[in-house]
């Protein structure tokens, strides 16, 4: 997601103040460390030059070689006290900084609507929360202070040579001004190409994140080489990016470490002559090359300095793209609560349309119109890619309506706060996520209290109507840690654990997106029969993909180019609607024992 930004490092400076402002103080006392070791390192020349004027002089005495010698010595000493002093100061709050910014940025991305999501790589979101974070508490640690300090240093030094020398200073101060239009140049495009290659290296981590989760489906098709070979592509242009940003970085630090020792170079013949002339005395000749030596450092370090810092202002540029993106799904000003939940769900009017829809086409859902009595159950039919998954979504809002409204109780969805709404309606979707905890941690991942039982009852009565008895038997029952990073489950076995977790959550309204797709006959029509029993006080909408589910279902509501064509039983929509026999006769299930359900008798002949 290459974003260009135009704004100053002051913009993004001034971002980034508030989260610094709680530990400024002990910033400031490292950059006051800092600086008082660079004071230090600019004194001992100092020393040089008396102890050349005085003590080696013809005639001085020897206590002054050692009284200076015991200077300089103390003073090393102390400009070491203040370089571990700084380290000390900056350690804690650069990393406060870093984990609160890191924390926060997670809590934004929690709230963040889908939509967001979807717009996003996660390799992006994943290159924004360590890398750049990381490299912005590097910068706050070292190269903004430095930056302060180098700067300080080279401004006292120079006056120093100044004061020492005029003629000579100039000579040094001529050198500067080549390097400050130059500084400008780099500037420019050394901060182009750092947000290059930072966008770069988070669309990488995409690629990585995308192959690994789907390492199954390229080994399945055999596309690992190409795989491989659409890598390696990135990641030479990643490369070129790196030499291209190395380069420029290379050609600046030449120029600051090339222009100052020419300049050195001249001074010393000036110097000499100014010498030999009378007009400057050996000491402070010594004094100022020490003194021009100590500049040095500071001046060479100017180009990888900032480069750090145009780097670090990519890093917090790419850090408040996302914290500035609006959560879309928000709180009311004043939410309403719904003290004894009943579960009467309609749908008024409703359209919506995805954002990046094209213009001109119709919306997605085109003024749905549907009524869910409290505790009833009401299976959702249609051809594939018609919206059922997407109707679905609406009522946790995970997206909200582009027109019309959906109310729980008669309040409409957008007038809860999302905590409580998401308290009422629990969700289990097709494509099931599990988390790398324990079974009982994914199960009970919503569970909120119930009023008599305990968590202990929760779990196991939602693993009895799901089925899902057969996580006894992992090798550490319901404490077995499962997901990405633990036991591998089948699909089936997956399905019912989320299937599990809706239920856990003891939702009025339950919304299931064809979740027993994954099942086999038998385990599905068991898992039926006890998610029947727990229906009955649930007002449960379900996305039917065979006529099993639809056998669940009090009634069946037929979506149909964005509308809802038909609500009524199983019976009697077979009999009236022709959309609807045309939708059951098309859907994949081979008919199976559907025990004494009339209804399911009726889908067995339509399907045969
Ligand atoms: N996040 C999204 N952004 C943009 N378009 C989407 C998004 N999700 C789904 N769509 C589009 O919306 C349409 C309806 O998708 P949806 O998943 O709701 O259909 P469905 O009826 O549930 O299909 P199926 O029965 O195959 O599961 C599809 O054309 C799909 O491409």
């Amino acid at each position: 997601m290459a974003q260009t930004i135009n704004n100053t490092l002051f913009d993004s400076l001034r971002k980034l103040a508030p989260h610094i402002k709680p530990v400024l103080p002990r910033l400031i006392l490292g950059l006051c460390s800092a600086l008082a070791a660079s004071v230090v390192a600019l004194l001992i020349p100092q020393v040089y030059r008396v102890l050349i004027n005085t003590a080696l002089h013809p005639g001085g005495a020897k206590t002054g070689v050692w009284l200076a010698a015991a200077v300089v010595l103390f003073l090393g000493l102390l400009e070491v006290s203040f370089v571990w002093l700084r380290r000390q100061f900056v350690i804690v709050p650069a990393t406060t900084v870093e984990t609160k910014m890191r924390t926060g940025f997670y809590r934004h991305l929690q709230s963040l609507a889908v939509e967001f999501h979807d717009r996003w790589g996660s390799g992006q979101l994943l290159s924004r929360a360590m890398s750049d974070l990381n490299f912005m508490r590097r910068w706050m640690a070292f190269g903004a202070i430095m930056l302060v300090v180098t700067t300080l240093t080279v401004t006292i030094g120079v006056s120093l040579m100044f004061s020492m020398s005029w003629q000579l200073g100039l000579i040094f101060l001529a050198a500067a001004a080549p390097i400050v239009v130059f500084g400008f140049k780099f500037r420019r495009n050394y901060g182009r190409v750092s947000r290059l290659s930072q966008d770069q290296a988070g669309d990488l981590a995409t690629t990585v994140e995308e192959s690994v989760h789907g390492i199954r489906v390229l080994k399945a098709f055999g596309r690992s080489r190409e795989a491989l070979d659409a890598f390696s592509v990135q990641a030479q242009e990643l490369q070129a990016t790196e030499i291209h940003k190395a380069k420029s970085l290379a050609v600046f630090s030449l120029v600051v470490t090339l222009l100052p020792e020419l300049a050195l170079g001249s001074g010393l013949v000036v110097g000499i002559l100014l010498v030999a002339n009378g007009q400057m005395d050996v000491g402070t000749l010594v004094a100022f090359f020490a003194t021009a030596a100590v500049v040095a450092g500071p001046v060479e370090a100017m180009g990888p300095l900032m480069a750090m810092t145009l780097a670090a202002k990519t890093a917090i540029d790419r850090h408040f793209e996302v914290m500035d993106a609006q959560d879309t799904i928000k709180d009311p000003d004043d939410p309403k609560e719904l003290a004894n939940v009943r579960g009467e769900l309609v749908f008024h009017k409703v359209h919506f349309r995805y954002p990046d829809s094209l213009a001109g086409t119709p919306d997605m859902l085109d003024g749905v119109d549907l009524t869910l009595r409290a505790g009833e159950t009401m299976a959702l039919v249609g051809v594939t890619g018609c919206g059922k998954s997407t109707l679905l979504q609406l009522v946790p809002r995970l997206f909200d309506v582009t027109g019309g409204s959906i109310t729980l109780d008669g309040v409409d969805l957008r007038e809860l706060a999302v905590h409580d709404l998401r308290t009422h309606v629990s969700v289990a979707f097709e494509d099931t996520t599990l988390f790398s905890n324990s079974v009982r941690e994914n199960v009970l991942l919503g569970a909120a209290s119930h009023p008599g039982k305990s968590d202990e009852e929760v779990l196991t009565q939602a693993l009895d109507v799901a089925q899902a008895e057969f996580v006894y038997a992992l090798p550490n029952g319901v404490d077995t840690l499962i997901g990405e990073e633990g036991l591998s489950l089948s699909g089936g076995q997956r399905q019912r654990l989320a299937l599990a977790r809706a239920i856990a959550a003891g939702p009025t309204v339950l919304v299931l997106d064809d979740p027993l797709s994954a099942l086999d006959v038998n385990t599905e029509e068991r898992v039926e029969a006890r998610l029947r029993s727990v229906l009955q006080s649930t007002t449960t909408l379900i996305v039917a993909h065979r006529p099993s589910t639809v056998a669940m279902a009090d009634r069946v509501a037929v979506l149909q180019e964005g509308r809802i064509t038909a609500v009524g039983t199983h019976t009697h929509l077979l009999a009236t609607h022709e959309h609807y026999r045309y939708v059951l006769a098309s859907l994949s299930e081979e008919p199976k024992d559907l025990d004494s359900d009339d209804d399911l008798d009726d889908a067995q002949e339509v399907i045969a």
